[in-house]
């Protein structure tokens, strides 16, 4: 990894963008809901960092790993439906009010299909958060398809979502490259037969990106387009 100008990126016709962490600084967000969540079950807020740490792998994850701060394993799904229900509400009020686009990220897109790539969006958050998120920053009218990680039997690390778009588009994984910020997004594409990209300042269970397996790291979204186009 990290050598992606020795790969030649000819004939990619395709680019699959995760959400969270790579177009969407959204830990605010989920700071903000989770900690909701907690003071509704009478439970002390935690850091946003904590936080943080636990997102990647989608909601049902991320409450059982809030959840277990404080509680054994059958505490904690006792504890889970009511954790989720109060969490769904909290987040779908607040979703994109704490968040913010990477920079690079509109830039990275335009540019990406001004070299005629066809763009999907792949994400393990729920797809009722991602849509009204990928409205309200604007970002929805580049991709012609967007799955959430409950779209689909299996999310990612799984290779479904990655081989479901790959099919969509008609086209081979290896025409297809994924841009991500976490090891879900390296080992899907890698379990896919995708080339992937790893951009450096999302949220990789709070472990460095240089130990993931990838083709690379790029500083922004618009690297990785200028990267792909030379
Ligand atoms: O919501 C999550 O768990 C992570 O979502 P992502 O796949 O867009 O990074
Ligand atoms: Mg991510």
């Amino acid at each position: 990894m990290n050598a992606p100008e020795r790969l030649s990126w000819h004939g990619i016709r395709a680019a699959i963008i995760d959400l969270d962490g790579t177009m969407i600084h959204t830990a605010p967000d989920f700071h903000v809901a989770v900690n909701r969540m907690r003071a509704d079950l009478a439970l002390g807020p935690l850091h946003i960092d904590t936080i943080t740490h636990f997102v990647g792998k989608g909601t049902e994850n991320l409450m059982r790993r809030v959840l277990a701060v404080d509680y054994g394993p059958e505490d904690v799904e006792l504890h889970f439906p009511v954790a989720l229900a109060s969490y769904q509400r909290h987040y779908l009020s607040i979703n994109g009010d704490y968040s913010t686009l990477y920079p690079g990220v509109r830039e990275g897109l335009q540019a990406l299909q001004a070299k005629g790539l066809r763009l999907a969006c792949v994400t393990n958050k729920p797809i009722a958060f991602a849509l009204p998120l990928l409205d309200k920053t604007g970002l929805r009218p580049f991709f012609e398809i967007v799955y959430g990680g409950d779209s689909l039997p299996r999310k990612k690390p799984d290779p479904l979502p990655l081989l479901t778009v790959c099919r969509d588009f008609s086209l081979a994984p290896g025409q297809v490259v994924a841009i991500g910020d976490s090891s879900n997004d390296a080992e899907a594409a890698r379990a896919a037969g995708c080339r992937v990209l790893n951009v450096p300042y999302g949220y990789n269970h709070g472990e460095s990106i240089h130990h993931v397996d990838s083709d690379g790291i790029v500083p922004t979204l618009l690297d990785a387009a200028q990267l792909i186009s030379a």
